[in-house]
């Protein structure tokens, strides 16, 4: 057996009594070979395929993808070496073959033949700060600005020269375009709706298929006619024209929850304002991203576009990547959707930036509520794509007045209202305990599936689950978002309580992004408005289906602002009017006869 070069510092007969400990492993595409946080029992010397090295994030629409190993690498060394739990999880990117040793092997070897375990140890030190190494490398590359990068540049600069050609496209002309790109969108709602459900195995192709379409003629409905570029409009008494400018190239991030409906999104609105944008596909959607990619530069091709209008990272991403295009000079403006983290990247880019925070919607059922339309809007809102909407209801704030009657309409709707102790049983199996929140597997499952792998039973057909829930303020998953469908619900007693616990929830999590109320008493909704720090305050609508604009006068929009509330720039539904620099052309106002000077 001919050991890797990795073991060419050990002596022969060393290498040979290694070789007696190496078991030879395969592992097919898509296994994961160790997860982040479990033992360190062996260390891996990947002889054929490629390894993706991961970070277990809490928020599934942050990239967690480390770097890629291939043959020749080694594989968790570091928990062999310091016999802590593992430092990342590793997934077979494709097909894998490796050899293996144990950490009880390497153990019972330095009993038997202590120099050759110390050769071992030693060649795995090496590899080990080898990684630290390099990791010192791109952490200046990062914290000084990103080193440029030959493929960044070369999209960056299509981008450029195909805006240049399109900055002076008349509207119509214009409008023409994204109405061809809008009836091919609807064209494929269906197709790549189901092709993401099968790629991400996240949420309903039903339901996805009905939010591509909103996100295609529901986003063009409230372009078209519109002035994207040049003189919008000029106060005469001030004698000031305003001029709407591009940006210039528009960096998109595209999360996993909303692959499609936000690249239909993002797609239009650059467009509109005389942009070119760059869409950057979480890695778990590229094949799906890919896919809308080609579509949209058929068409561009087609309609005599410049085809490099709209780009995509074909190459799969990380952080390191996504990092240079945003502190890129030659893009204008970030428009981040994802998670925390790669908001927070985002305004740490030094480019301008359009970003994101979580949603966790109190949804606060007043005394006065009609029960009936608030239950069935509110099932109807948080099991639409199997609950990843962000501005889907999070948290029932339940008058106690009514809490008995409430229940029995969510029962009627086909929400699945835990008892204490199957609310007890059901968090024991859905929350992991590490990061307190939802377990990654639970994000976008329908709440039958959740239903039945928590053994919760009912005689109808389960469309949300829904936990009782008493609150101190200590982090808690309950009191969180959840992006699955799955709601917590709270008792309250009289307006005033209903109003504070609405605030400490936002305040533990969702400021800035939305919030509900479902009652008759219009005061009793505009002082719930007066007191939210949300951008969005819906009154009797469902959420996911309200912050979209479907069932209210929202602008439709697939990255909702969170003003200062949540750490963003603006509380708008991003829309064209955000992708563009407005300039002011200001005439020489003579001064006026009667206040001269
Ligand atoms: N930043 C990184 N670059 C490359 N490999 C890594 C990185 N972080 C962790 N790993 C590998 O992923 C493994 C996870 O398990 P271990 O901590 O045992 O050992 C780790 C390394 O082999």
């Amino acid at each position: 057996m001919s050991l890797p070069g990795f073991f060419d510092a050990l002596t022969e007969e060393h290498r040979q009594t290694v070789a007696k400990l190496l078991v030879d492993v395969e592992f097919e595409a898509g296994t994961t070979i160790f997860t982040e946080g479990d033992e360190g029992d062996a260390a891996y010397f990947i002889d054929e395929g490629e390894v993706r090295i991961e970070r277990e994030l809490p928020e599934v629409d942050t990239e967690s993808v480390l770097r890629y190993e291939g043959a020749g690498a080694t594989l968790g060394e570091v928990a062999l070496l310091d016999r802590l739990p593992r430092s990342a999880t590793a997934v077979a990117e494709t097909p894998v073959r490796a050899r293996t040793i144990s950490t009880a092997d390497l153990d019972d070897l330095a009993r038997r033949d202590p120099a050759a375990a110390l050769g071992i140890t030693q060649e795995l030190a090496r590899d080990a700060t080898a990684k630290l190494r390099r990791l010192t490398e791109q952490a200046s590359d990062l914290m000084f600005a990103a080193a440029p990068d030959p493929v960044v540049d070369e999209l960056v600069g299509r981008a450029t020269s195909a805006q240049a050609a399109f900055a002076d496209w008349p509207e119509d002309r214009v409008d023409a375009l994204l109405g061809r790109l809008t009836s091919v969108f609807l064209e494929h709602a269906q197709v790549l709706a189901e092709a993401t459900v099968e790629e991400t195995h996240i949420g309903d192709a039903g339901d996805k298929t009905l939010k591509n379409m909103v996100a295609a003629q529901g986003v063009y409905d409230s372009l078209v006619g519109k002035v994207g570029a040049g003189p919008i409009a000029t106060d005469e008494a001030a004698q000031v024209t305003e001029i709407a400018h591009a940006v210039g190239v528009v960096f998109g991030l595209v999360p996993v929850t909303n692959p499609v409906a936000t690249a239909y999104f993002k797609t239009l609105i650059s467009l509109k304002s005389r942009n070119a944008v760059i869409l950057s596909f979480h890695h778990a959607v590229l094949g799906v991203g890919n896919r809308v990619g080609e579509l949209i530069r058929q068409v561009l091709e087609e309609e005599g576009a410049p085809s490099d209008l709209v780009l995509w990272v074909e190459k799969r991403g990380s952080r390191k990547l996504t990092q240079q295009f945003m502190s890129h000079p030659g893009v204008g403006l970030v428009l981040a959707t994802g998670g925390a983290a790669m908001v927070q990247a985002a305004y740490s880019s030094g480019t301008p930036a359009l970003g994101v925070g979580p949603g966790n919607a109190p949804c606060w059922i007043a005394p006065d509520a009609d029960l009936a339309a608030a239950a069935g809007s509110i099932v109807m809102s948080k099991s639409f794509d199997n609950g990843v909407i962000c501005g889907a209801e999070h948290n029932l704030v339940v008058d106690r007045s009514v809490r008995d009657d409430f229940v029995a309409q969510l029962e009627g709707q086909g929400a699945a209202v835990l008892s204490p102790t199957e609310a007890e049983s059901f968090l024991a199996a859905v929350v992991d305990p590490a990061t307190n929140r939802f377990r990654g597997e639970m994000i976008g499952q329908s709440a039958a599936t959740i239903a039945s792998f928590t053994g919760i039973e009912r005689p109808f057909d389960i469309k949300v689950v829904v936990v009782p829930a008493e609150w101190d303020g200590e982090d808690s998953a309950l009191a969180g978002e959840k992006m699955t469908p799955v709601l917590s619900l709270f008792e309250i007693g009289g307006d005033d309580e209903a109003i504070a616990l609405s605030l400490r929830l936002l305040d533990f999590m969702g400021s800035g992004h939305t919030s509900i109320v479902h009652s008759q008493d219009p005061d009793r909704i505009a002082r719930f408005g007066a007191a939210m720090p949300t951008s969005r305050i819906l009154a009797n609508s469902p959420g996911a289906h309200g912050v979209f604009g479907v069932t209210t006068g929202l602008v439709p929009s697939l990255t909702l602002g969170c003003g200062t509330f949540g750490g963003n720039s603006t509380t708008d539904n991003v829309t064209y009017t955000n992708l563009r620099n407005v300039k002011r052309l200001a005439r020489l106002v003579q001064p006026d006869a009667d206040h001269p000077g």
